[in-house]
């Protein structure tokens, strides 16, 4: 995951390839919540890893449920209906799908509780369920303003709840509301089973009032109820059943699908793309998620899908998109998504019926046409509707896109990168798609190519801190980092163990060394024939081999494909003495480190020490001034500042200064502006 403050999409050109994606997230937290209530042992497989199912499974330990690995799945022990606990406060994060039916369940089950989340969790709406749930005799008290978390949660007796009466609840604001009424009440319908009016076998009935929104969610809660034996009868869209006498009983193992939300964000990619296509698994034409419509639409637009029962391959058809006019309520999630294809229709795209969009993570509608209209898109938008109008090559515009703490609105964006001007997209934010796919961007960046994959080059003479700075830049932009010195240290390490010497005639065989290093980088350790090298390779006799191994021509010629091959998504900062001038010579940033000797070498013997080896001061010094010196006279690629090369001397810059400074340069060089 990226947990950068920003993540720069450079202009993406085409996407080939097969992506395995992640649990849904619907789905994973149902049926985490119904292995909870179920008696018995369910092992849950494939679950979604994320933020909201997190915050799922911690509260369910809270409740007293024993969770264990088994394997790659999770086994749940369910609480049967009963209780481990007389009460616990849960925090809930951003998640819906756990703050909603979490506050169904517990208000039957017992117990005094609080649940909380984040701030914009507060903000959510929640009266509709808590409505319906005194209705039935439920006691929840709202502990910050009334219809929004966070909420109290009393004990009543299940025999004191009026089950007879239909329970009434909205759903025209979110669907969830009726999926946390149907995975809960079970829990009463089983209990009144075992009183005595099981023999008039009172059934539970939820009527909906108004037109209930999101339908395809309550298919899956339906579908899932099912998996773990509640039965319900459903009369149209306004009326459902729990059959008297319902009991949880857990499937033993169940899986769980791939996201079809996340999905969106591949097909979408494979109608955009140039390229050989894209293959998702693990979800397909016998989904039960309602977002699997998404392919409908998309289809409309003009993408090309062919699908089995789980998994969807899509490549580019119509080009420009087709514009669409969609009643998009029944795919709110995914419909984000076309939101972002519209940008390349043949003509404005409206999407409409989406008034829930604005009582998700964020006002959807509303965050969407700001990030939109900050490319440069024309953008209508109203209470239930959006309207984007595509962009000429002309008309687009670099932009930072901000993510309001909403993944679908990251990761979509992330789709933009691919705009025909050829300019980046920068994410702000990235972290956020932790909400339901960690992984999104690496996924994103298995797949795409990019035109011209950005470098950021560090070279200069020995210990002026390039790695030290070309690290700490890599983090801070989310890029790989490429120390080309080790390369070289290795590669004198190999030729020391063969017993050859640095000279012309042991040139060709040393090379071939070089092009066949067994090397590996793992956990921060550098292995050669799995064998940790890492400090064999930083002193300073394994530097002046590396350096004279580094003079032969066909050395450097033979680890050229190596270091090129470092270059991937998102980018890459390599430190060296050539990789401006040699490697990487059309690197977007150049920068020069030098330092005075005197500093170079004091700072080169206190980490010298500071490793536990000892050495002079002077002899330190008269080393790296002999390597500087080798380094910068050899006749290939000698260590010297690339013409476009911007110079910085550190040697009175702390590292943080250092940093500032290259990151300040690397600003400077993207077409953000200030942003
Ligand atoms: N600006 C700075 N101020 C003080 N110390 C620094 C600064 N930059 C780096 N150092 C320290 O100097 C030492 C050498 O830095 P580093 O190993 O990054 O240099 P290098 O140029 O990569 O060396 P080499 O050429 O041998 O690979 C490290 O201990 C590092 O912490
Ligand atoms: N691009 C490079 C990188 C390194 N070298 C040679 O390797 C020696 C060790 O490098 P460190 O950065 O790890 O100190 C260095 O002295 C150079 O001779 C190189 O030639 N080109």
């Amino acid at each position: 995951m990226f947990s950068t403050p920003f993540l720069d999409l450079p202009p993406l050109a085409g996407a080939s390839g097969t992506v395995r994606l992640p649990g849904s997230k619907s789905i994973s937290n149902r049926v985490l919540l119904l292995a909870a209530l179920a008696g018995g042992t369910t092992t849950v497989h494939d679950l979604l890893d994320s933020d909201d199912t997190r915050v799922m499974l911690d509260a369910l330990a809270a409740l007293g449920c024993r969770i264990d690995r088994a394997g790659a799945g999770l086994r749940i022990e369910g609480l049967d209906g009963r209780l481990r606990t007389s009460g616990a406060k849960l925090f809930l994060g951003n998640a819906g799908t756990a703050m909603r039916p979490l506050t169904a369940a517990l208000a039957l089950l017992g117990g005094e509780f609080e649940l909380s989340g984040v701030p914009r969790m507060h903000e959510r709406p929640i009266g509709d369920l808590v409505d319906a749930l005194v209705q039935l005799g439920c006691r929840i008290d709202y502990l910050g303003n009334p219809g929004y978390p966070p909420l109290a949660i009393h004990p009543v007796p299940l025999d004191s709840l009026q089950l007879a009466a239909p329970i009434r609840v909205r759903g025209d604001v979110s669907s969830q509301f009726l999926t946390a009424l149907l995975l809960a009440l079970p829990l009463a319908a089983g209990a009144a089973s075992e009183r005595a009016d099981q023999a008039s076998g009172r059934d539970i009935t939820i009527e909906v009032i108004g037109e209930l929104i999101s339908k395809p969610y309550i298919e899956i809660t339906l579908n899932l109820l099912s998996r773990f034996g509640i039965e319900v009868r459903r009369e149209g869209w306004e009326r459902f059943v729990i059959p008297a006498g319902s009991r949880y009983r857990s499937p033993g193992d169940i899986h769980v699908e791939a996201d079809a939300s996340s999905a969106s964000y591949f097909i979408a990619l494979g109608a955009i793309a140039r390229g050989e296509g894209i293959r998702i698994e693990g979800v397909g034409a016998d989904s039960i998620q309602g977002d699997i419509r998404f392919v409908e639409a998309a289809r409309l637009m003009g993408a090309h899908i062919d699908s089995g029962p789980n998994w969807l391959a899509i490549s580019r058809g119509a080009w420009p998109l087709k514009a669409i006019d969609l009643d998009a309520n029944h795919i709110p999630d995914a419909a984000m998504t076309l939101a972002v294809m519209a940008l390349y229709a043949d003509g404005p795209c409206l999407l409409r019926n989406i008034a829930s969009w604005r009582v998700k993570e964020t006002d959807r509608i509303d965050a969407m046409a700001k990030e939109l209209r900050k490319l440069g898109a024309t953008v209508e938008d109203g209470p239930d509707f959006i309207c984007v109008h595509p962009l000429a090559r002309a008309g687009w515009r670099a932009a930072s896109i901000r993510t309001y703490d909403d993944h679908r609105v990251a990761m979509c964006f992330s789709l933009a990168a691919f705009n025909p001007a050829g300019l980046p997209v920068r994410i702000l934010e990235p972290h956020c798609v932790a909400k339901t796919f960690p992984d999104y961007f690496e996924t994103l960046f298995s797949v795409a190519e990019a035109a011209e994959v950005p470098v950021l080059c560090i070279d200069g003479p020995t210990a002026s801190g390039k790695g030290t700075l070309a690290v700490a830049v890599a983090y801070q932009l989310g890029y790989h980092y490429l120390d080309s010195g080790t390369l070289y240290r290795v590669t004198g390490l190999a030729m020391r163990r063969n017993g050859l010497e640095a000279d012309a005639a042991h040139e060709m065989q040393i090379a071939e060394l070089a092009r066949t290093l067994p090397l590996r980088f793992s956990e921060g350790k550098v292995l050669l024939s799995g064998e940790d090298v890492s400090d064999a390779i930083r002193t300073e006799a394994a530097g002046m081999d590396a350096s004279r191994v580094s003079a032969l021509p066909a050395v450097r010629k033979a680890l050229l494909a190596l270091q090129k091959s470092f270059r991937r998504l998102p980018g890459l900062v390599a430190d060296g003495r050539d990789m401006g001038t040699v490697v990487f010579p059309d690197a977007t940033l150049k920068v020069y480190l030098t330092a005075s000797a005197a500093q170079r070498a004091e700072r080169r013997h206190k980490q010298l020490i500071s490793k536990g080896i000892s050495t002079t001061l002077d002899g330190l010094r008269a080393d790296l001034e002999a390597r500087d010196l080798r380094d910068s006279s050899r006749s290939v690629a000698p260590l010297k500042p690339a013409p476009d090369a911007r110079l910085l001397d550190n040697s009175l810059l702390s590292v943080e200064q250092s940093v500032e400074q290259v990151l300040a340069w690397w600003q400077e060089v993207q077409p953000f502006g200030s942003s």
